[in-house]
């Protein structure tokens, strides 16, 4: 039963609690949390985990409009502050279309300051906030970034922290420290956070020593340096935070994470302190909630709650759906892997969500998750590429555009043979505008020495990635998060060959050219307008770069009317690429019309809602044909 919650309209309403009502409030709040699931998959355990930590940051400081400035990096551990902001009412609705999104929101409340879903920045925009706050006048602002442990190790973190050292800048990074990616997170860092994990004696040592310090008068020069020495001597002999004391920050903690009346003594004590700070906080993703602290990486986002027992205890999950192209891909990836001793696979901390878990047990000596550091994934893909390796870099195409560089400079100028499987690539659905995979076809195909080829459905998968492991350079499979399909032939799929696509059926009335997974609303379509006596063939395009130009132009140059189906954008996609080629041709191609996401921001929502809106459905595509071929009949008319 709820009580406090919905009476928290802002965050002052929380002003006047007891600590004993602020502890029933985090309870509320993670029940809240679990009704969530029971409707719909969502961000679960770093929400949980956050729950006293957020409630101290807002009792603590000022973050309405244009007062202190609060960034939570990546954004998936954003519900609580949604719910004590203005938002319980409509919480429900989250991650539906048309209902709040699950990541944070300018548009839904003043407290959300940027739209994000992508790791890394919230240290550099809370920094930049502060420098554009004291410009304009707002010195005694406070800026804070959120960030976990596992976002950490992303390479512009590192940019900003050297960035605020160098210019001692006010600015409070807390490093919210769980031990956990979406998986167990890798690499040095983590180690060094490790490292910084201590005992209550030593704690509470060095919480003397902090004060030591601190209260040590200063008197002249050579005081001065005398006690910075002391401090680093001590700092070193303590090892915790030297990383961060070296780059010009203070480092404070590591201090509990779901201690509420600790968190917001440190918070207030902090508020006071000049230059840049760190503190350290531990806590537990899916505190509160034991499979979500036990299991946190089923947790992340875990299926639908089927049945909830008493103490949180989550009983069942609802039945899953179907296989999905990650399932199809990471299946014939670990085939090859059996085959081929020199295939290594590089995942940027997605391993789950890539559904790698397999490569990884089964080839850990070839399985490399880097942490949330795309830029390096691909330039390290490209290093074990000139060294003969076969590298495959397994990344969500949204995400891979942080590599966007490397893909140019260390991949595709070098000449070199990296396969990129682009995960997501497509709707995603309920993540929203950060996570849909639409901008890839372009990027892709601007490089020299790419190749770029989308899967039509699950017949094309294995000999696809199979291809691509044998070519010699740079080369991109796309495949969407959708339930495998396998549309109707009339005949023996053709094997894939470089630029080469295959026509389905050529019609007489027209053709869909689908690039893409679109391929089965192609031929669904074709086969509704059929019943309506009209013959549209249906061209399954494979590759985008190179194009069929034979094929695709033969079908523009004697057909009426060329549909292109594409997943991605429209502008600079694959229909582009028809009308660029069309055109060199010389071909009058104004019987080409090309559909996919037009130029805005998609918002969340189911996959196949959002597919309905753009026109990317069965029945939308078979009304485009349907009015296409009426205002032909009115113009010749
Ligand atoms: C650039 C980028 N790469 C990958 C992801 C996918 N991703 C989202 S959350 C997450 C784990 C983040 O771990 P951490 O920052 O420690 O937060 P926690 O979930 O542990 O609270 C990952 C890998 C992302 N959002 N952005
Ligand atoms: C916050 C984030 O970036 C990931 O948790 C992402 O939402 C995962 O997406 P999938 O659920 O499609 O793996
Ligand atoms: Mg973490």
């Amino acid at each position: 039963m709820t009580n406090l919650l919905p009476q928290i309209k802002s965050p002052a309403d929380m002003q006047k609690l007891s600590d004993e009502q602020l502890q029933t409030l985090c309870h509320e709040i993670r029940d809240e949390l679990i009704r969530v699931l029971t409707n719909r998959p969502a961000h679960f355990a770093s929400n949980l985990g956050v729950v006293e930590l957020c409630l101290a940051l807002h009792l603590s400081f000022d973050f309405s409009k244009d007062k202190d400035r609060l960034i939570w990096d990546t954004g998936h551990q954003i519900y609580p502050q949604k719910l004590i902001t203005g938002r319980y009412e409509q919480f429900h609705t989250i991650r539906t279309k048309g209902g709040l999104m699950g990541f944070p929101h300018p548009g839904e409340s003043e407290y959300d300051l940027f739209m994000t879903g992508h790791a890394g920045c919230s240290v550099s925009t809370a920094s930049g906030l502060k420098a554009g706050d004291e410009l304009m006048g707002r010195k005694d602002n406070h800026a804070v970034a959120v960030i976990g442990d596992g976002a950490f190790p992303s390479g512009i973190v590192f940019e900003a922290l050297n960035n605020i050292g160098g210019m001692k800048q006010n600015t409070l990074v807390i490093l919210n420290d769980n031990k956990m990616s979406i998986c167990p997170r890798t690499g040095g860092l983590a180690q060094y956070f490790d490292q910084c994990r201590m005992t209550g004696l030593y704690q509470g040592s060095k919480r003397k020593l902090n004060q030591l310090l601190n209260n040590i008068p200063v008197i002249g020069g050579m005081a001065h340096s005398a006690l910075e020495q002391f401090r680093d001597g001590l700092k070193a002999f303590f090892k915790d935070g030297m990383l961060f004391e070296e780059l010009g920050f203070r480092y404070f903690g590591p201090v509990d994470g779901h201690d509420l009346p600790g968190l917001r003594k440190i918070l207030r004590d902090l508020k006071s302190q000049e230059g840049p700070i760190l503190l350290h906080v531990f806590t537990n993703k899916g505190h509160g909630v034991p499979q979500a602290a036990e299991d946190p990486v089923t947790y992340h986002t875990p299926p639908v709650f089927e049945q909830v027992g008493p103490n949180r205890a989550i009983v069942s999950f609802k039945k899953g759906g179907a296989k999905g192209y990650t399932d199809a891909i990471s299946f014939a990836l670990h085939q090859a892997m059996q085959d081929d001793p020199t295939i290594a696979v590089m995942t940027a901390a997605m391993c789950q969500g890539n559904k790698l878990e397999k490569v990884r047990e089964d080839f850990p000596q070839r399985f490399y998750d880097v942490g949330i550091c795309e830029s390096h994934a691909v330039a390290f893909a490209a290093g074990m590429a000139k060294a003969g390796a076969n590298a495959v870099v397994d990344i969500y195409s949204t995400f891979l555009q942080r590599s966007f560089d490397q893909i140019f400079q260390e991949v595709c100028l070098q000449n070199l043979h990296v396969t990129f499987l682009m995960d997501r690539a497509g709707l995603t659905g309920p993540d929203g505008p950060t996570h849909h995979g639409v901008f890839d076809v372009p990027y892709m195909r601007l490089f020299p020495n790419m190749v770029s080829m989308a899967p039509g459905d699950e017949t094309d998968v294995q000999p696809m990635l199979k291809f691509a492991l044998k070519h010699t350079g740079p080369i991109s499979v796309r495949y969407p998060k959708a339930n495998l399909e396998k549309v109707e032939r009339t005949e023996a799929p053709t094997p894939i060959e470089l630029g080469k696509a295959e026509v389905i059926d050529w019609g007489e009335d027209g053709c869909f050219v689908a690039f893409g997974t679109l391929l089965s609303n192609c031929t669904a379509a074709a086969k509704k307008l059929k019943a309506k006596g009209i013959h549209m063939g249906v061209i399954n395009a494979r590759f985008v770069k190179p194009l069929d130009k034979e094929t695709i132009l033969r079908a523009v140059e004697t057909l009426p009317l060329v549909v292109t189906v594409e997943e991605g954008t429209i502008e600079g996609g694959f229909g582009s690429a028809v009308l660029e080629a069309a055109n060199a041709a010389g071909l009058d191609a104004r019987n080409v019309v090309r559909r996919g996401i037009p130029d805005k921001f998609i918002e969340h929502g189911e996959r196949n809602e959002l597919l309905a809106d753009i026109g990317l459905s069965v029945d939308a595509l078979v009304e485009l044909v349907l009015t296409s071929r009426s205002a032909e009949v009115a113009k010749c008319g």
